[in-house]
């Protein structure tokens, strides 16, 4: 990072989310030195929140921003296990230490994980400071910087608290993307794919097209995936920040997943249990009488072409029934499903009987 130049490349697309706290998404390359533009001009102190891949990124910003404000590090644990409650507070003990005021600033830098934290930190910190997402991972770039769903987990499930908070700006520098394992893009991708099958099918017909370009961080199909994906988030939320309705329709693949993530004891990659709730929300979907055949093929061979996972074992499926009701959708006991009822068609499935949930589930069991 400190080798990159202070100014970004011009070639900068800007994505407006509106609503009650309008912010803008930049994507482009070399965008970590408009970071310290982003700030909020009163901010006098920045605690930078990182995952410890992003070590020396994290210090580089430090270097970058000291002439400007105080800037404090805040290296968390990796991967899910930052989502925790523990974490949550060693940073809010670094504010209160430092005396962190309501006009400075949090940075999440880092994946999914690491900017839910971060969120979550800032929408708690004297009841909410600013956020500047800075996301390191393609599913953070593509969902989880966006939209302002922050979060932690608990003991019982995934995501059981957290805040609505909108971010200050959200900087999407795809060269952050230059350390990022393979397998992590992968499974970023799979996010990628929701939006395709929820919102714009272009982007499974760029997939099909040629997978190995597709998934080729230095190429403009990569880029046009990353940017259509973010459009897709944009515009749902700005419509429904707080899912009232239609902001549901992101939780696509994510009622089993979630609960397959929990089973797993949030050792899986977040992608790649979704991509089997996808499956199974696929099979519901064609269940239900709404999705064609051939669509449910398409969701399992997009998947594979992505080597995500497309089963998991038969014998999981009351374990993860029951954890699946405390899904944040289901009202009064009753679990709700975002099923489609063709590419680019989701809608809410209420009431479905244990019978028809098990039978979509034993096309996915293995
Ligand atoms: N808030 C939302 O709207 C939203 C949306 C989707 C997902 N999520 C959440 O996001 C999380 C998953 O995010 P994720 O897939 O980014 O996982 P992650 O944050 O766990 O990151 C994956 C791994 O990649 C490492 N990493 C990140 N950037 C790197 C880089 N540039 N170089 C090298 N290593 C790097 C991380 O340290 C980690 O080990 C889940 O907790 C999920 O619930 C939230
Ligand atoms: O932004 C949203 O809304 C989403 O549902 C996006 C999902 O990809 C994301 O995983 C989100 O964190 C899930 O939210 P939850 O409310 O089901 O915990
Ligand atoms: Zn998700």
């Amino acid at each position: 990072m400190t080798s990159q130049p202070d100014r970004p490349d011009r070639d900068v697309t800007v994505i407006p989310v509106t609503g009650g706290s309008p912010y803008e998404v930049r994507v482009g390359r070399g965008l970590v030195a408009e970071i310290g533009a982003a700030l909020p001009p009163a901010a006098a102190k920045v605690l930078v929140i990182h995952a410890p891949p992003l070590a020396e990124q994290a210090e580089a910003l430090r270097e970058r921003l000291s002439g400007r404000v105080e800037v404090l590090l805040a290296e968390v644990p990796d991967a899910e296990g930052a989502k925790r409650v523990e974490v949550a507070a060693f940073c809010w003990q670094i504010m209160g230490q430092t005396d962190f005021t309501r006009t400075d600033a949090v940075i999440g830098l880092g994946g999914g994980a690491t900017t839910d934290l971060a969120g979550f930190v800032a929408a708690t910190w004297l009841r909410g400071v600013a956020v500047i997402q800075v996301p390191t991972t393609v599913l953070g770039m593509v969902d989880a910087a966006v939209g302002g769903k922050t979060g932690i987990n608990t003991a019982e499930g995934k995501n059981l608290v957290g805040a609505f908070w909108a971010p200050h700006a959200v900087i999407v520098d795809l060269d952050l993307l230059d350390g990022l394992p393979q397998n992590e893009l992968l499974a970023g991708m799979a996010e990628v794919v929701k939006c395709g099958f929820i919102a714009d099918e272009r982007i499974l017909e760029l997939l099909e097209a040629d997978v190995r370009v597709a998934t080729d961080r230095t190429s403009d199909v990569f880029r046009e995936l990353v940017e259509r994906s973010i459009r897709v988030k944009a515009t749902v939320v700005s419509d429904d920040f707080t899912e009232q309705g239609q902001r549901e329709i992101l939780n696509y693949g994510h009622t089993l997943g979630h609960a397959i993530e929990h089973a797993e004891r949030y050792r899986w990659r977040h992608g790649a249990a979704i991509a089997i709730g996808m499956v199974f929300a696929a099979e519901l979907s064609h269940l239900a009488g709404s999705l064609a055949s051939e669509q449910v093929d398409r969701t399992r061979h997009i998947l594979a072409s992505l080597t995500l996972p497309t089963s998991y074992p038969l014998g999981r499926w009351k374990t993860l029934l029951a954890t699946m009701q405390r899904d944040k959708k289901a009202r009064a006991g009753m679990l709700r499903f975002i099923v489609l009822d063709g590419v680019g068609r989701p809608r809410v499935l209420n009431g479905t009987d244990e019978s028809m949930l098990f039978a979509a589930y034993q096309e996915v069991g293995s």
